[in-house]
């Protein structure tokens, strides 16, 4: 293998099944390079991106952090300064901070004052994700920048839109004067762009043009990320695993209740809001029938009936903080409860069960917050079985889903749906 083949196998994207920690990252991210000139709407594409990819974990790095620091000297001659050149940039830095997000570490990135010139403190701490998205006026135009790339993108908008936008932007948050402007674009930034920036456009795997305003290049590229990141492999592998839509609400109350800081108080209210989420989503996948009303206004509306052969059933104890959020849904549900030991040389043991007489003949909404290895869970739905309910009759809903347990719960039980609001431990 030739070294530049090798160093584009070392940079191939490869999915992690099995989730990962930070010291030991089973999967590398998905890096995005997005550059353009100045104004051409760079950062305001990723921020598309990072919108549209909100079930994601997405960070952007902008090339802009890496700017040297001007000295004093070089500050009393800033007119004479070029920030669109190359050596304006520590490149060093801006690599091994990619290195270290590469590898699943976080890191401490500066924080560039446009105004003064300079880094200022505090730096910005920048955590590992899945997908990272490096974002400047440069970022393709070094091979080793480059090289670290999955995706790299260009953002071409014409330049007579770029000065007008960099004028506005500029005066307004980057404490320049329209006449500071212009001086700067004709003597540093036009030709910069012409030497530097315009020629890396020719590595780029995909050009916008007309910037945030071309919706569907951006819900390409998005579609693409995706697809790289096999979002959802496992509920293509198990059609019958359904992770609930998730918003940044969602993964706001998954950050709350995953913080080691959050207090007691705050962990069981997003939890119960969470719970509430799983139940809701979960009643959506029990049968139902049609049924025709009319209306106050005497029109005639197709509805549908709820299923009523229905109940729950806890896996005491961590199942039991579902119960409530199943009650205030289903009025007078029938809530049965099943304890499991773990014994480390029997494996799951069978302590307790107390469920309804009929539940041969009903649909059961199983309830535990965490699926993790998977085997308690199997005993559970064993007892179930054991009394008569069927395997499809089964609805098991929880707050987060490890990946080994999905998969050791399906492959015994492949007709039982999984409803959770995350599929991920770490
Ligand atoms: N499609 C667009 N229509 C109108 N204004 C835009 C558009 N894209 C960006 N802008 C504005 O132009 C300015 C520069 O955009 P920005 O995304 O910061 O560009 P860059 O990061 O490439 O310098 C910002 O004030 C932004 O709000
Ligand atoms: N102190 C600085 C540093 C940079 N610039 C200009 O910023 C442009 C890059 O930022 P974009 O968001 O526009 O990509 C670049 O063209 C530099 O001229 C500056 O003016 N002052
Ligand atoms: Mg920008």
């Amino acid at each position: 293998m030739d070294s530049e083949m090798k160093k584009r196998d070392e940079n191939q994207y490869s999915p992690r099944p099995n989730g990962g920690s930070q010291s030991t990252p089973l999967k590398l991210p998905f890096i995005i390079g997005v550059a353009g000139g100045t104004a051409s709407g760079k950062t305001t594409v990723c921020d598309m991106i990072i919108s549209q990819l909100h079930d994601q974990r997405v960070v952007l790095v902008n090339q802009d952090a890496f700017y040297r620091s001007l000295t004093n000297e070089q500050l009393q001659k800033v007119s004479e300064y070029n920030f669109d050149h190359p050596d304006a940039f520590d490149t060093e830095l801006l690599l091994s901070s990619m290195q270290t997000l590469r590898t699943g570490r976080a890191v401490s990135i500066p924080n560039y004052d446009f105004k003064i010139h300079k880094s200022v403190e505090p730096a910005r701490l920048v955590n590992p994700a899945d997908v990272i998205i490096l974002e400047g006026i440069l970022v393709l135009h070094d091979n080793r920048v480059r090289d670290t790339m999955n995706m790299k993108i260009f953002v071409d908008t014409d330049s007579d839109v770029r000065l007008a936008r960099r004028i506005q932007r500029d005066t307004v948050e980057r404490g320049r004067n329209v006449e500071n402007v212009l001086d700067q674009y004709a003597k540093f930034v036009k030709p910069s762009f012409e030497e530097f920036i315009l020629p890396s456009k020719k590595h780029a795997d995909v050009i916008i043009p007309r910037g945030a305003d071309n919706d569907v290049a951006i819900d390409l590229i998005v579609q693409h990320i995706r697809t790289k990141l096999g979002q959802h492999d496992l509920c293509k592998i198990y059609p019958n695993v359904f992770v609930i839509h998730s918003t940044f609400q969602i993964r706001g109350m998954h950050t709350l209740v995953r913080d080691t800081k959050t207090t007691k108080h705050d962990f069981v209210f997003y939890a119960d809001r969470l719970i509430r989420l799983v139940v809701e989503h979960g009643l959506g996948h029990l049968p139902f029938t049609e049924k025709q009303i009319t209306t106050p206004t005497g029109s005639v509306y197709s509805g549908v009936v709820f299923c009523k052969r229905l109940c729950g059933v806890s896996v005491i104890r961590s199942g039991e903080s579902m119960e409530n959020a199943l009650r205030a849904c289903c009025k007078g549900i029938k809530i049965g409860k099943i304890l499991i030991h773990v014994d480390g040389k029997k494996g799951r043991q069978l302590i307790y069960e107390k469920l309804p007489s009929d539940i041969a003949s009903r649909n059961v909404l199983l309830l535990d917050p965490v699926l993790a290895s998977g085997n308690s869970a199997v005993k559970a739905i064993s007892v179930l079985l054991s009394k008569g309910v069927a395997e499809s009759n089964i609805i098991f809903l929880n707050l987060i889903a490890a990946p080994e347990g999905i998969h050791t719960v399906c492959s015994k039980f492949p007709r039982l749906k999984i409803v959770t609001s995350e599929w991920n431990l770490c």
